[in-house]
């Protein structure tokens, strides 16, 4: 008898539980519950609901029964960086601020004070991003040193659910590795570094790798669900979850594009030569140690944005049809700018950033969503070139997963630009990657690459090449 998993996916926009098993040679999938998510002021800070998303965990494993579904385990997958202290009795000591926050800001050169950003990146080989965990947890140090000290257990957010459901509090590699606090070498928590910055290295678990199985619901859920649940740990880290899904890896750049356009490539080792310091890229770690060489893009949360000052009264598909009815405008923004992280107002963000360089402001919504589209292009192509100098490669293909790939325009522009082979899908490439963990946890699939030949045979990819211009 085939086992059903269920995996649940929170990106930054929107969450959702997805069962999955194996049925005649493919891995069938049947959402059973999504939910928005966003984040809300509370007090002086950005931060996640995570009651609320808990809530809609269980309201998911509730449908599952409603659904005649009884899954043998469950997994989760979140955004990176963010946590949660907890006391010595298991108790929140901080709400789940997002990495959006502004308390971080100018915490990464305070840092460089105490370990030069070089020898940072040689130790880590993560990414500069101003929101990594270890800023946001110096920041802590400096405002609130006594709950730092009063911290018992440091957990992300994927952790915390699975904390919530089991009880069992444990790090997760894949998103471990997103702190900027493991050493890319050992693949362990860099003590050193911790203490270096004065934090306390008793508070982080032991780092368990995808595939583990962390133990069961906790009584008092068996009996409020009905049934019982092996917790799984796939890659927690969401775009870990996704980049699994890339149907074949051989020579190809992914774009996991969602809220965020991570773009990359997966290699065996990690890479921290001096170029990917200088071009900023990441080695955040993957399933059975691969590595996730890639770099953080603004993405589309600039038109999540861009829809939201519109009071959301355009779908994803109208703002892609009014920017392709917009085809003469022509400006574009450098989205990865610190302005656009989080904007009071999108819209404005964009057109200042247009003056101020002296380019046509776009004043329609079909100008302001292409312009956000081919700024995007722009990055993504700047990005592949820097892949393709470090790897003193040519790469033949891209691959687009994520909520995203649905975005045909965007497909297609990109494809005409690198006049690379584009290939688009799985849209829930994550929960997909999710699935497959826990399905290898269960012994259902041998191994990585028998995972991708399953999701290869299971799911339609969109192709898209380049359009010559037609000349007349
Ligand atoms: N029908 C659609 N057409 C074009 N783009 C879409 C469509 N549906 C979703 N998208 C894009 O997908 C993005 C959400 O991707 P998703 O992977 O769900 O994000 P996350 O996991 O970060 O919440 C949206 O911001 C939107 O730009
Ligand atoms: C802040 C991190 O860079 C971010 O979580 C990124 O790594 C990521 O995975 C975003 O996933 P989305 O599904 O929210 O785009
Ligand atoms: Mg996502």
């Amino acid at each position: 008898m085939t086992k059903h998993c269920v995996a649940v996916d929170i990106g930054a926009s929107s969450g959702r539980l997805i069962a999955g098993h194996i049925e005649n040679g493919t891995l069938q999938l049947q959402e059973v519950h999504r939910f928005e998510n966003k984040i809300v002021q509370k007090g002086n800070h950005f931060c996640w609901e995570v009651d609320t998303l808990f809530a809609e965990i269980k309201k998911g494993i509730h449908k599952c029964r409603e659904l005649g579904l009884q899954p043998e385990s469950i997994g989760i997958d979140t955004w990176a960086v963010d946590f949660v202290l907890l006391d010595e009795d298991g108790n929140p000591l901080t709400d789940a601020v997002s990495y959006r926050d502004p308390r971080t800001d100018g915490m990464m050169e305070e840092v460089f004070n105490i370990i030069s950003k070089e020898r940072l990146y040689l130790e880590t080989g993560i990414q500069f991003q101003k929101f990594n965990t270890i800023y946001q947890l110096y920041a802590l140090k400096q405002s609130n040193p006594e709950i730092l000290e009063k911290a018992k257990a440091f957990l992300m957010i994927p952790e915390y659910f699975n904390y919530l459901l089991t009880g069992k509090k444990a790090n997760e590699y894949t998103n471990a590795t997103s702190t900027q606090l493991v050493n890319a070498f050992t693949k362990k928590w860099d003590k050193e570094l911790l203490g270096q910055l004065g934090i306390n290295p008793d508070m982080f678990q032991d780092i368990q790798m995808p595939k583990t199985i962390l133990g069961n619901l906790t009584e008092e859920l068996v009996e409020e669900f009905g049934f019982d649940m092996k917790v799984v740990l796939p890659a927690t880290h969401d775009t870990g979850s996704a980049v699994l899904s890339v149907p074949s890896l051989e020579d190809t750049i992914y774009i996991s594009s969602g809220t965020w356009s991570l773009i990359g490539v997966e290699n065996p080792f990690p890479i921290c030569v001096p170029k990917a310091l200088d071009y900023n890229f990441t080695n955040e770690g993957g399933m059975d140690y691969r590595y996730r060489f890639l770099k953080n893009i603004m993405g589309l949360w600039m038109i999540q944005e861009v829809r939201r000052n519109y009071n959301n009264q355009y779908s994803f598909a109208e703002l892609v049809q009014l920017a392709q009815e917009a085809a003469d405008f022509r400006s574009i923004v450098n989205v990865d700018d610190a302005r656009f992280l989080k904007p009071d107002n999108m819209i404005k963000a964009i057109q200042n950033y247009c003056r101020e360089t002296e380019q046509a402001v776009p004043s329609t919504v079909g100008e302001v969503a292409k312009c956000v589209f081919d700024s995007l292009v722009a990055s993504y192509e700047k990005a592949i070139g820097e892949i393709e100098e470090i790897f003193e490669k040519e790469f033949k293909t891209i691959h687009i997963i994520g909520g995203g790939c649905q975005n045909e325009l965007l497909n297609q522009k990109i494809a005409d630009a690198t006049n690379k082979t584009v290939y688009a899908g799985p849209v829930e490439a994550t929960a997909i990657g999710n699935l497959v963990a826990q399905l290898m946890a269960l012994g259902e699939i041998d191994n990585l690459n028998e995972a991708r030949e399953l999701i290869q045979q299971s799911f339609e990819v969109k192709t898209f090449e380049k359009i010559e211009a037609c000349i007349n």
